[in-house]
């Protein structure tokens, strides 16, 4: 059996199925496997042409092994990706000479969110059931994660599920998704205030260990191990439909709380030859300013076009951290108590040369987000979303090594963010004729103040996991 140790070394060892439930571990840490799993050059090739679904069994397989069978993992993987509406699941369009866009959007939610999503409320609803537990999860979104949640969890047996999103900051279409399931089990909550202030939220309810337990909380974030290691797997099918394991590859990938190209370093640390992760920022920079100047500083977040990525605290850049510096909890503890304090942090030099090994990093600004658009339009008659344009700008600009394959992350459909879209390219996508009724159906939100106590208060109210007295 796999185990999981807090990137702040001060939280119990656990396997795979309590940290799915835990989300954020008891001293403030992520969990991270003990050991790295490895896959051989032989079982990465094996990979090659198979269903989505399959290879999904083979990459969790080793993290779950000893706690979810290979076939009650296999049905569930089926299910997951069965909701997809595209036969590929995660389809490969190749657009140059070496350049690659992997599309991620064709789940129900129109994001790559679904990818790991889907997967892991089959997988927690199967435990919670074996279990006979009933969760209460508070989940933080930019826009894309709520959505999917939302889908995933709405009318399940086991959970309640509690959305806050930032009131006015994400799109309309991202909006509805969260807000019109009407589901019993579902509440949109809009905070005033940024992606930040929920995520602190959310984080500041785990780490309020009496309210934890009374609700017995959950997280879907990518703070719950779980939704990176449903990630990994796009890594290895992409990777291998261009060559891998006997070519090395790069990686584009649009960043902002870091979740989705730490998949990326996960799938690297198993044996995929990839050479470089690329983050690619909007102008929240904070993640490209970090890797140049090894200053990691928090400053004002700007609203931009691409929402989802307007994040200034990157979660999942702690678990790097711990990898960077050769997992020192003590390090990691420090410099999460100087961000706290002080905003700031400055990375030791070999932590920063350690990171510099394998990413790099480029933003792009709203004009260059348009260009990019535009451009696509233009040259291949695809309407990409801004978050996607974000990563292919930055390829196109930063990318150092024409000879190695470079696969894009295209995280989002255009139709989610038609003003965007429309105004860069005079084009407005459309949405998918199965979501046609979206726009109009009425719409459920509770607006709240960015105030830990009076989510609380909210929370305590709607979880039935408090009411049963569940801990
Ligand atoms: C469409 C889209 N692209 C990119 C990102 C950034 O991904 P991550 O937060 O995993 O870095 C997000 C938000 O997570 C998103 O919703
Ligand atoms: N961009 C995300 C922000 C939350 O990221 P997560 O991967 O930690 O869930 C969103 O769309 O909500």
């Amino acid at each position: 059996m796999t185990t999981y140790i807090s990137t702040r070394g001060e939280a119990p060892k656990l396997g795979f199925c309590d940290v799915m439930l835990t989300g954020l571990a008891r001293d403030g840490g992520l969990y991270i496997p003990e050991v790295w799993p490895q896959l051989s050059a032989e079982t990465i090739a094996s990979l090659f042409g198979r269903p989505y679904w399959e290879v999904a069994v083979e990459v969790l397989r080793p993290f779950v092994a000893g706690e979810i069978s290979d076939e009650d993992l296999g049905r569930m993987a089926n299910e997951a990706y069965a909701t997809f509406r595209h036969p590929a699941v995660v389809p490969l369009d190749q657009t140059a000479p070496n350049q690659f866009v992997l599309e991620l959007f064709h789940g129900p939610t129109l994001a790559f969110k679904d990818v790991a999503m889907q997967l892991i409320a089959r997988l927690m609803d199967h435990v919670l059931a074996k279990r006979n537990q009933r969760t209460t999860i508070v989940v933080a979104t930019s826009g894309d994660t709520g959505g999917a949640a939302v889908d995933a969890f709405a009318g399940r047996d086991n959970v309640d599920l509690v959305v806050l999103f930032p009131n006015g900051r994400i799109s309309d279409v991202q909006r509805r998704m969260m807000t019109t399931t009407g589901a019993s089990n579902v509440y949109a909550l809009a905070v005033e205030g940024h992606f930040d202030d929920c995520q602190a939220i959310v984080k500041g309810l785990f780490n309020h260990h009496k309210f934890r337990d009374a609700v017995s909380l959950s997280g879907v974030n990518s703070i719950n191990w779980a939704r990176i290691v449903a990630q990994v797997v796009y890594y290895f099918t992409s990777a291998v439909a261009v060559g891998a394991p006997a070519r090395s590859v790069d990686f584009t990938v649009p960043t902002g709380n870091f979740g989705d190209i730490f998949a990326g370093y996960v799938a690297k640390r198993m044996g995929l030859p990839v050479r470089k992760l690329r983050v690619a920022a909007n102008v929240n920079d904070i993640l490209d300013r970090t890797l140049k100047t090894g200053i990691y500083e928090v400053r004002e977040v700007h609203a931009s076009s691409s929402p989802s990525m307007d994040i200034q605290v990157s979660s999942n850049f702690e678990r790097l951290l711990f990898e960077a510096s050769g997992r020192d909890a003590a390090l990691v503890r420090g410099l999460m108590d100087s961000l706290k304090q002080s905003g700031r942090f400055v990375l030791p030099e070999k932590v920063l040369t350690a990171i510099r090994a394998d990413f790099e990093s480029g933003r792009a600004d709203e004009d260059e987000t348009s260009a990019a658009i535009r451009a696509a339009w233009r040259e291949t008659g695809d309407l990409i979303d801004p978050h996607t344009a974000v990563a292919l700008a930055v390829a196109d600009r930063d990318t150092t090594e024409m000879h190695v394959p470079n696969v894009v992350l295209s995280t989002a459909h255009a139709a989610k963010f038609p003003d965007a879209v429309e105004a860069a390219c005079g084009v407005r996508p459309a949405l998918p004729v199965y979501l046609e009724g979206l726009m109009t159906k009425p719409e459920h939100i509770k607006v709240m103040k960015n105030d830990q106590s009076d989510i609380e208060q909210f929370v305590l109210s709607v979880s039935r996991a408090a009411k049963q007295g569940v801990s």
